[in-house]
Formats: structure tokens, C-alpha cells, sequence
């Protein structure tokens, strides 16, 4: 996958370099490329923002120095055509099927906007050449799409084979597509057996696999209605069998 990051905080994305994606990135199963937003600005102090039209406060990202990154970006045309992504409050909720959905994807642009956003018209323009989503990663507000950028990327990144070691840990990640669609994880545990006289519940120390897995599919269902009756109330009936009923 090839991820491009337009932004004017290029040094924001260090931490892609790191851990898991970074290791990703050296082995070329992803190649991400940043771009700074000022390189298609040319007066003396790098303009990419000014008033909004209408007035009110604050500044909006002008349209032209988008227009020409995203005409440099997506001119090397053996690329294929990417999927241009907008971190935005007001965009739609990104969830895990987002994630699952946006990994298969060969190519993804992020647009990071600052100030009081990108101007509209940045969006409209690009639409007529590439699909285009406005996603938001919460209902709370940013200073900016560099944030939101780095946890939709992750998100993204660790479901691409290759990325994480361990495969299996991805189906039984919260919200994952089967088994745990609209559920959230358990609690999990690891040595020592007794810690501060807190004790691995028994059953994860039985070795019964299939008892095990029914406790935390239990524990699943109860976290879930505790944390996120909105997921609950979401549940497919179909998926729930009789044992989950009783929880
Ligand atoms: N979910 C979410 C996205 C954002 C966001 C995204 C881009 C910009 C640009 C200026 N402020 C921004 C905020 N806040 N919260």
C-alpha cells in the first residue's frame, strides 16, 4: 500500500517511523511519503491560509497550494487511482469495518487540514478525479487532521498481511468483522497467577480451550453492554445463540 500525507507539520508523523509500521514501512510492504503543504506556496512567507469569506474567526487553508500538491501527487499516473481521505469533525464516523475496508485499498492520500479547515472547494475539485471520504475519528475536536491521520493510518496498517506477527490477534480484535462485530474485547491477564492478591480468574488456567473461549466471549458481551449499549442494541439477534442471551 502507498499512503501519502499532505501536511504542514511533516515532523508530526515521526512516530511512523517507529514499532511495528515503521518496521512495515523499511520492509516496503508500505510506502508512506510525506509531503509539505508549503512546497506549493510561493510568496516569501509560505502562505496557506486567510480569512473566511462570510467573516467569523479564525483562518481557512486556501484552495490553491491543495490543488497543486494533490495535481503533483496524483500525476504519476502508474500509480492507479487513490482514495483521498479528510480527517474532519464533521466527517463520517470511522469505525474497524473502515479500517478493514480502506486496507484493501492500494493507495491513500491524507489531506491534514489546520486552522478552521481546508477550504470546501479542495474536496469538490479533487472529487471530479478521485473518490474522496471526509472521515472523523471522534466527537471531540482537534487542531488539526495530523492526529487523525496517525490513528486512521495505524488502523489501517496493522490489519495489512505481513504487518502484525501474529495474525490471529486481529480476529480477535474489538469490533473485528465475525465474531466480535459490535462487541468489545474482554479483560486479559498474563503471569503471574497471583499479583497484589489479585487473582487470573481460574478458568483461563484450566487448559479447557472450549470453556475458555465461552468466558470470554461472556466477558465480551458483559464489557460491551457495560462500556457500549449502543453496540448491544446493534447486535444482530441471528449472531447471539442461546448461552449468549443468558449473559
Ligand atoms: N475527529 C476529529 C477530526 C478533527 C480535526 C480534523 C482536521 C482539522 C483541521 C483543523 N481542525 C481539525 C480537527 N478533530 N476531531
Amino acid at each position: 500500500m502507498r499512503i501519502d500525507i499532505i501536511t504542514i507539520f511533516p515532523d508530526y508523523f515521526t512516530p511512523l517511523d517507529l514499532s511495528l509500521i515503521g518496521k512495515a514501512r523499511r520492509s516496503g510492504l508500505i510506502d508512506v511519503r510525506l509531503h509539505d503543504l508549503r512546497r506549493w506556496t510561493y510568496d516569501r512567507h509560505h502562505t496557506v491560509d486567510d480569512t473566511p469569506y462570510g467573516g467569523g474567526p479564525g483562518m481557512v487553508m486556501k484552495p490553491e497550494p491543495w490543488g497543486e500538491a494533490l495535481d503533483e501527487i496524483t500525476a504519476d499516473a502508474d500509480a492507479g487511482t487513490p482514495r483521498l481521505i479528510l480527517p474532519t469533525p464533521s466527517g463520517l464516523p470511522f469505525t474497524q469495518q473502515d479500517a478493514v475496508r480502506l486496507a484493501k485499498e492500494p493507495w491513500l492520500i491524507f489531506a491534514c487540514g489546520r486552522y478552521e479547515g481546508i477550504d470546501a472547494r479542495v474536496a469538490v475539485d479533487a472529487a471530479q478525479r478521485m473518490p474522496v471520504e471526509e472521515l472523523s475519528i471522534g466527537d471531540y475536536v482537534l487542531n488539526g487532521g495530523e492526529v487523525a491521520t496517525l490513528v486512521i493510518v495505524e488502523a489501517i496498517s496493522r490489519l495489512l498481511p505481513g504487518v502484525l506477527g501474529n495474525v490471529e490477534s486481529i480476529t480477535q480484535d474489538s469490533f473485528a468483522p465475525g465474531t466480535m462485530d459490535n462487541l468489545v474485547e474482554g479483560p486479559v491477564y498474563t503471569k503471574p497467577p497471583v499479583w497484589r492478591g489479585h487473582e487470573v480468574p481460574p478458568i483461563l488456567l484450566s487448559g479447557h480451550h472450549a470453556a475458555i473461549d465461552r468466558w470470554r466471549r461472556d466477558e465480551a458481551l458483559r464489557k460491551t453492554a457495560r462500556n457500549r449499549p449502543d453496540l448491544i442494541r446493534r447486535l444482530d439477534p441471528e449472531s447471539l445463540d442461546k448461552r449468549d442471551r443468558e449473559v
